[in-house]
C-alpha cells in the first residue's frame, strides 16, 4: 500500500467538455512533485477532485492508501491542502486561525498547544503566533497556511500555485520550506505556472489538454534546455 498519492485512469467532463482525459499517476512519500500545464490543461479539476469538490464517475484516487470512493473521510484525513486563495481570518491571530481549524476537524485538545507549537516553529513562525494574520506580509500568511495545512499530520500535502501575488523573496522562502517538508518524508504535489519553482531533482507532472503528456525527473525531462524552452517546444504554449 502506497503512503504517497496513487491516481489511476481519473476523467472528468464539464457536460461535453472533457476536462480530464485518463490521467494516472503515483507520487511516492518523500518526494516533491511539480504539476505543470497551461491554462485549459485541467489542473483545478484535478485539484477539485483530489480534495472531493468533485466527484470522478470514473477512475481511482488513494491518499496514504485509503481509497476516496469507498472511504472519503480516512482518506481526506491524510491530506493537507493550500489553496490558491487564502482563506485565513484576518482577525484572528496566528495561533487562533489554527486553534479554530484544529476544532473544525475535532482534533484532541490535549496537546493541541503544544501540536501548534511544532506546525508553527517548522515553518518558522514560532515567534509571530500571537500576531493578527493582518499585520502579517504575504509570505507569512502563506506560511500560516502552510503550518494549518500540517495540524493534522497529513501525509500527503497539495498546494494549488501558493506562491501567487508574493515577492520573489517570499516565493523562495515557501518554495524551500515545502521541499523541507517532503525532504522530511510528506509526499508534495505542487501546481504551478512558474517553471523556476521546480528543481532537477523534482518529479515532473506535464498536464496538457486533460492528459498527462511527460512524467519523470524533472532534470531528466528538461535534458539541456530550460523547462520552459522544453515546455514550449513540446507544448506549443508557455505554462
Ligand atoms: N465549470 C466548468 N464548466 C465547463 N467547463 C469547465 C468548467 N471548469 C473548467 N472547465 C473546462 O475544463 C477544462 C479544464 O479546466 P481547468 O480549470 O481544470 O484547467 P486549469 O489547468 O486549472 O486552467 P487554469 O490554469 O486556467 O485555471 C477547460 O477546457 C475549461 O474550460
Amino acid at each position: 500500500m502506497t503512503e504517497g498519492l496513487f491516481v489511476q485512469d481519473l476523467s472528468f467532463a464539464y457536460g461535453p467538455n472533457q476536462a480530464l482525459d485518463g490521467v494516472s499517476f503515483d507520487l511516492q512519500k518523500g518526494r516533491f512533485c511539480a504539476l505543470l500545464g497551461p491554462n485549459g490543461a485541467g489542473k483545478s479539476t484535478l485539484v477539485s477532485l483530489l480534495t472531493r469538490l468533485l466527484v470522478s464517475p470514473s477512475g481511482t484516487i488513494r491518499i496514504a492508501g485509503h481509497d476516496m470512493r469507498q472511504a472519503p473521510g480516512r482518506a481526506l484525513a491524510k491530506l493537507g491542502v493550500v489553496f490558491q486563495q487564502p482563506t485565513l481570518d484576518m482577525d484572528l491571530s496566528v495561533r487562533q486561525n489554527l486553534a479554530y481549524f484544529a476544532a473544525l476537524h475535532r482534533l484532541p485538545r490535549k496537546g493541541l498547544n503544544a501540536r501548534i507549537d511544532t506546525v508553527l516553529a517548522r515553518l518558522d513562525m514560532a515567534e509571530r503566533a500571537h500576531e493578527k494574520v493582518r499585520a502579517l506580509n504575504g509570505g507569512h500568511r502563506r506560511r500560516t497556511e502552510l503550518a494549518r495545512s500540517l495540524l493534522h499530520d497529513p501525509q500527503v500535502l497539495l498546494l494549488d500555485e501558493p506562491t501567487v501575488g508574493l515577492d520573489a523573496s517570499s516565493r523562495a522562502g515557501i518554495v524551500a520550506h515545502v521541499h523541507d517538508l517532503a525532504a522530511q518524508g510528506m509526499c508534495v504535489l505542487w501546481t504551478t505556472h512558474l517553471t523556476d519553482e521546480v528543481r532537477d531533482t523534482d518529479d515532473l507532472l506535464v498536464l496538457h489538454k486533460g492528459q498527462i503528456l511527460t512524467s519523470g525527473q524533472a532534470g531528466g525531462v528538461r535534458g539541456d534546455q530550460s523547462l520552459s524552452d522544453w515546455f514550449l517546444n513540446q507544448t506549443g504554449t508557455t505554462v
